[in-house]
């Protein structure tokens, strides 16, 4: 049975554990009852049915218990483990005109509690990301159409895979995109590194560029159970012209963002916007948690390293014996929301601390912080 025809309540909310307790009262039944009835009456001619069915596009998409799910698939501290057993994550991505993004993303992945982070990036980009921060693992070998001759493409391709794959198997999810640039050349060699990653079964996010690259090439990811796409307002508007051939519907969003997953196969999507919305084609969530005002850039890189290493703990969470209830959750929509609420309480933190003068720097050192609050380390 679906509300709005965006969230399948009988395989969705009754079973789902990260909606909130109050998500789950027969009060908000009767309330999701009562808005299927509104939303069969309405009709789109009148203003006042327009309204209702806007009314009803956001209030019948469940908020996620997002805490919870930090609480639920946050390893514990434990004094046996060993290096990486926390995850290791791998940013492709660094350019000569963008290193900020790739460094957030694989910096907050470390922040967040990560045991390694490596950055693949070109040579240009390399040294500076290194300067960055000695933490970081990073690997000067993507190349650019304007650093290789024509004729040495193939060679040149088949090394920079080559010398990835040696890493590859490694990891517990990779994230493409942040600060890859476009050129056609470097696309390319990224196109072939994904398709390796999906034959080892690496979970994979896809941002920024990553997207740009997707979005014309959709085969990339269609039916890739273990990717997920992290859409801006312009990359998802992007997205839905090319898979849908539509432009964005804001009278009912949830629905239009199942149609667009299950269009892909049912890839996992969060929308980035006031509200994420999350979606893997089976079941819609958002989380609307107040995070900052302040639109600076590199907020994006911040919640797809997030989005990785939450994923990576969930995907073990999920595969660890917890009770048969919880077994058909899709690890990859919890590792969606919670690097989505953590970001927004540590964006909340900065502000409240920076007001105006707020940077996507000044977030990331309320991370640990604001994973703290929600899932103290002791
Ligand atoms: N410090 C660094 O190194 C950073 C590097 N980054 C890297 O930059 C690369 C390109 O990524 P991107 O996001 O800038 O590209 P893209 O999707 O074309 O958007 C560009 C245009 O879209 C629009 N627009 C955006 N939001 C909108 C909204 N809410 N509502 C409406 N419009 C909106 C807006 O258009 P405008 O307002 O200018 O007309 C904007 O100019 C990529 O590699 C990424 O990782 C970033 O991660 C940041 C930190
Ligand atoms: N209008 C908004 N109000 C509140 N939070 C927002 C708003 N827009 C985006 N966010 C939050 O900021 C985070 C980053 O989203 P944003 O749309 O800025 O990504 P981006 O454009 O890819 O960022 P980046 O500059 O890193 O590329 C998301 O988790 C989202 O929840
Ligand atoms: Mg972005």
């Amino acid at each position: 049975m679906k509300i709005n025809g965006g969230f399948d309540v009988a395989g969705g909310i009754e079973n789902c554990m990260w909606l909130s307790s109050s998500s789950t009262s027969s009060a908000l039944r009767r309330q999701h009852f009562l808005i299927r009835t509104l939303c069969a009456s309405s009709t789109p001619q009148t203003s006042h049915n327009q309204m209702e069915r806007v009314h009803c596009a956001s209030i019948s998409v469940p908020e996620a218990d997002a805490e919870g799910v930090i609480r639920k698939i946050t390893p514990v501290l434990d004094r046996t483990r060993h290096k990486g057993q926390a995850g290791r994550i791998a940013v492709i991505g660094g350019c000569r005109e963008y290193t900020g993004a790739p460094y957030f993303t694989a910096i907050s992945a470390l922040k967040i509690g990560a045991d390694l982070s490596h950055v693949f990036c070109t040579k240009d980009a390399a040294t500076v990301i290194k300067s960055y921060s000695p933490e970081l693992i990073v690997h000067p070998i993507l190349e650019e159409s304007y650093s290789v001759r024509e004729d040495e493409r193939e060679t040149v391709s088949s090394y920079i895979l080559a010398e990835v794959r040696k890493w590859l198997e490694r990891f517990d999810c990779i994230v493409v995109g942040p600060g890859l640039g476009r050129d056609p050349f470097l696309l390319n060699c990224v196109s072939d590194i994904m398709r390796h990653a999906r034959q080892l079964s690496i979970p994979i996010v896809i941002d920024a560029d990553g997207l740009y690259l997707v979005t014309n090439n959709i085969d990339l990811v269609r039916g890739n159970s273990l990717a997920v796409l992290t859409p801006n307002v312009m990359e998802y508007k992007r997205l839905l012209e090319k898979v849908l051939n539509c432009d964005v519907n804001n009278d009912n969003q949830s629905e239009q963002l199942r149609l667009l997953s299950q269009k892909i196969g049912g890839v996992t999507i969060l929308r980035k916007g006031k509200e994420d919305l999350i979606s893997d084609a089976k079941t819609v969530t958002k989380v609307s948690t107040f995070g900052s005002p302040r639109r600076c850039g590199g907020q994006g890189d911040i919640l797809s390293g997030s989005v990785a290493v939450f994923t990576s703990w969930a995907r073990r969470y999920v595969m660890s014996g917890i009770p048969s209830s919880e077994t058909s959750l899709n690890p990859l929509i919890l590792g969606c929301v919670a690097g989505s609420v953590l970001l927004r309480k540590a964006a909340l933190r900065a502000f409240l601390s920076q007001k105006r003068a707020t940077l996507t720097t000044d977030i990331m050192e309320f991370l640990g912080q604001s994973l703290e609050e929600i899932c103290p380390a002791e």
